[in-house]
This record gives C-alpha cells, sequence and structure tokens, in this order.
C-alpha cells in the first residue's frame, strides 16, 4: 500500500506585535535562538520527520528578504507562499497552493513554535487514522474563571473538561481546505485549525502536548526557549569595553555607526574606518574573550579594503551566537568635536540593532563633543568607547 503524502503548511506571516517591539526589530520568527532563526528551527523540525513529504512556508510579504536570508535549501522544501492578514488567512492561502498537490494529510505549524518535538509530529500523525482531525492539548494546572469584563469573575470552569491548543494540527487535505474555504466567508475570528474542522462538523481529537512546545509570544518567551535549549545549563552575564579613534583625511563624509554623514573631511581607515562599530565590535568580541577586531580582520588583509564595519560586528555576533550566547545590552558613546551627531544616533541604533538581531531598545548610541580639547577639540580625528553585556552558557 502507498504510504501517505503528508504535507506541512507552517504559518510565518505575523508580524509579531505582542513581543512588544517597535517596527524596526527583526520579527519574532526570523530572531536568532541560540544563534538559529526560529523559523529555520520550526522548518528543519519537519523536514527532519520522516514521514513528511512536503514542507510549505507562508511568509509576510514585506519579509521576503528576510526569508530569502535565511538560505534553507530541500527538495522538500517548496518556494513560499504570502500570507493574510490573520492567521486564519495565512493557512487558507497555503491550503490553495498545495491543493494542486492535493497530499493526503496536512499538518499546520505555527513557526512560532519552534520545539516542537518528532514524537508529537508522530503521534498527531498517527491519530488522523482515526479523526479526520488532530491536535496536541495540554491539560490546565490553574482554575480557570469566566468574565465578562476581565474583573468581576462570572464562574468558575471545570478544568478538566479544558485544554490549551497547541500544532501541529492534523487534518484530511480535502476536508480542512474545502471547512477553511466556508469559514473564510464567515463574520467569525477562528484562532485555530481544528476550531474551523469543529465548526465544520469534524471529529476531532487531541493527543498529549508537550509544555516545551510553547509558542513565542511575548518577550520572555524568548527566555524560556533559551532555558529549554539550555537543557539546564545555567548561563552567566560577560560585560566587554572596547575603544578606537581614527584621523581625519581630505573626504566628504564619515561613516559612524553604520550610518554615511555628509562632512567635510573623512575617516582614514583600511575599512570604512567607523570608529564606532569597531569600539562595539571590540567590546563583543572582548565579553567573550575573542581577542580583538584586528585578530579577526588583519588590516593587512587586502579583502577588508574599505569594507563595511557591519560585517565586522555581524561576525562578533555570530560568535557570540555559536557559543550559546546572546547579547543583553551595547552602549556606544561618539567624542567628536563635528559632524554633529545627536540627530543621527536613532538611525546608528536601528543599524546596530538590525546588525546584531536585538531589539533597538537594546542599544544606545550617545554622542559627545571634547570641548575643543586636543586632537578631539582640533577636529584631528574622533574616538569611539563601548560597552557591551552578554549572556552567554557557563562552561567553567
Ligand atoms: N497574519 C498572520 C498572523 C499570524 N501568522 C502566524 O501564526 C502563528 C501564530 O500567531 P502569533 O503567535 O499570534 O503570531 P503573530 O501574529 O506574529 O503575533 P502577534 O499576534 O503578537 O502580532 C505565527 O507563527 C505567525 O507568524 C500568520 O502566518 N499570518
Ligand atoms: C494555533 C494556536 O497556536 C493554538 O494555540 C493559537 O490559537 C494561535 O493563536 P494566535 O492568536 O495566533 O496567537
Amino acid at each position: 500500500m502507498r504510504s501517505k503524502s503528508i504535507a506541512v503548511i507552517v504559518v510565518a506571516a505575523g508580524k509579531g506585535e505582542r513581543m512588544g517591539t517597535d517596527g524596526n526589530a527583526v520579527p519574532k520568527q526570523y530572531r536568532a535562538l541560540a544563534g538559529i532563526p526560529v523559523l529555520v528551527r520550526t522548518i528543519k523540525a519537519f523536514l527532519a520527520h520522516p514521514q513528511v513529504t512536503q514542507v510549505l512556508p507562508v511568509i509576510n510579504s514585506d519579509h521576503a528578504d528576510r526569508y530569502e536570508a535565511l538560505g534553507l535549501s530541500d527538495r522538500r522544501l517548496l518556494p513560499p507562499v504570502h500570507g493574510g492578514a490573520s492567521r486564519q488567512a495565512s493557512v487558507l492561502e497555503g491550503l490553495k497552493a498545495l491543493a494542486p498537490s492535493r497530499p493526503d494529510l496536512v499538518l499546520i505549524q505555527d513557526a512560532a513554535r519552534p520545539f516542537v518535538s518528532a514524537d508529537l509530529i508522530g503521534d498527531v500523525i498517527e491519530i488522523l487514522q482515526s479523526y479526520d482531525g488532530a491536535l496536541p492539548g495540554l491539560p490546565l494546572t490553574d482554575t480557570v474563571k469566566r468574565s465578562l469584563d476581565g474583573k468581576e469573575v462570572v464562574a468558575t470552569e471545570d478544568r478538566r473538561q479544558l485544554s490549551a491548543a497547541q500544532t501541529p494540527q492534523g487534518f484530511r487535505f480535502g476536508q480542512i481546505l474545502s471547512a477553511h474555504m466556508r469559514a473564510g466567508s464567515v463574520r467569525r475570528d477562528f484562532t485555530d485549525d481544528a476550531e474551523i474542522a469543529e465548526w465544520a462538523g469534524l471529529r476531532v481529537a487531541m493527543v498529549t502536548g508537550d509544555p516545551n512546545n510553547i509558542k513565542l509570544t511575548h518577550p520572555e518567551d524568548f527566555v524560556r526557549g533559551e532555558q529549554i535549549l539550555m537543557g539546564g545549563r545555567s548561563m552567566e552575564t560577560r560585560i566587554g569595553t572596547g575603544y578606537d579613534v581614527h584621523s581625519f583625511e581630505p573626504g566628504d563624509a564619515v561613516w559612524l555607526g553604520g550610518v554615511r554623514i555628509p562632512h567635510s573631511a573623512r575617516l582614514n581607515g583600511h575599512s570604512d574606518a567607523d570608529v564606532a562599530l569597531h569600539a562595539l565590535t571590540d567590546a563583543l568580541l572582548g565579553a567573550i574573550g575573542e581577542g580583538d577586531i584586528g585578530v579577526h580582520f588583519p588590516p593587512s588583509d587586502m579583502q577588508w579594503k574599505g569594507a563595511a564595519s557591519t560585517i565586522f560586528l555581524r561576525h562578533a555576533a555570530d560568535l557570540i551566537a555559536r557559543q550559546g550566547g546572546r547579547i543583553v545590552n551595547c552602549d556606544v558613546t561618539i567624542v567628536a568635536e563635528a559632524p554633529r551627531i545627536a540627530t543621527h544616533a536613532p538611525a546608528m541604533c536601528a543599524v546596530i540593532a538590525e546588525t546584531l538581531g536585538i531589539s533597538a531598545s537594546r542599544v544606545a548610541v550617545k554622542a559627545t563633543t571634547n570641548e575643543k580639547l586636543g586632537f578631539i577639540g582640533r577636529e584631528e580625528g574622533i574616538v569611539a568607547m563601548a560597552s557591551a553585556s552578554v549572556e552567554v552558557p557557563r562552561i567553567d
């Protein structure tokens, strides 16, 4: 007998608004968790499963470049399709894209649940032999109250009958496609696919969910996620500092904090001479005991001539991620008589945050003049100082 074809839709088109991050931050599904982006973890969990025949990512059309940059490739990984304004709409886009190949079964998975295990995937597939739909559910441990205004309690629910729903949720493809098509034309928001199946009269069963299969929804979930990956090892905080100075030479702009600022001179250096990013790179390398920027990018190496210093900064972030660490915060001070820095500081924070894959709220860029004293005061050069704090697994 032919084995069943099992497609997986990974919905990743959300904006992650409950992460509380500003519009410049890396969306949660593209954020690194112990060095590996969340979406990569989720997709690879399914590609590694022997019963899965196809994986279809559904992405936000604004994130096409981010998805491309993940560099995922596998013969079972389909090109991504664009999602809609709600999770429900994104799932429907995924189902419609799979319609021509009409798999026997489809599993629908939140990109934001990267800890899905092979056992859980197998359990959901297995119970689909007896039901039209299946999902992991976790029994509730707290007593559950009902309130109409979020304040006054009107009832206490019988928690023995209640479970918290997780993904993957599995269905027979034809049934869930037609249920979703119908659900898309009624004025009701369905928060998961099992609810749509129930509404359409399909028989849905639960398997035991996994407490580690959390949905990364709020900022503290990333901390919990790192703990899950750490498997009980403890983290420790490290601090690093960096200092750099470059002199001026004739030119028309300086690069500072990854931002080009028009000026009557430029900074002299082998790369783009961005003192601020060099100081910050040294601070990050110092925090993890990885030497300094010159060790990793020797000035004698011609490939770094004129290079963008964001390359050096990203390298430091990659080294931290490879150690299973994360950057807690960075603080940069630029000492310059000219050009004026203050108006450019938010743009510098945004570039640094994007390069490091952290929220802009974790980056500070400040500037001061040197009160016309010394070589800085005479406008012969610019100094930058930085400090950085990182958390890394404790190894000694
Ligand atoms: N229009 C949407 C909204 C959500 N999702 C996906 O559905 C999953 C579960 O949604 P949730 O955790 O709520 O993610 P977001 O919608 O991104 O978060 P928020 O509600 O905080 O903005 C996520 O993987 C998310 O990317 C989607 O594909 N399309
Ligand atoms: C599908 C889901 O993850 C099951 O718990 C959940 O319903 C998604 O809800 P959200 O509102 O998109 O976070």
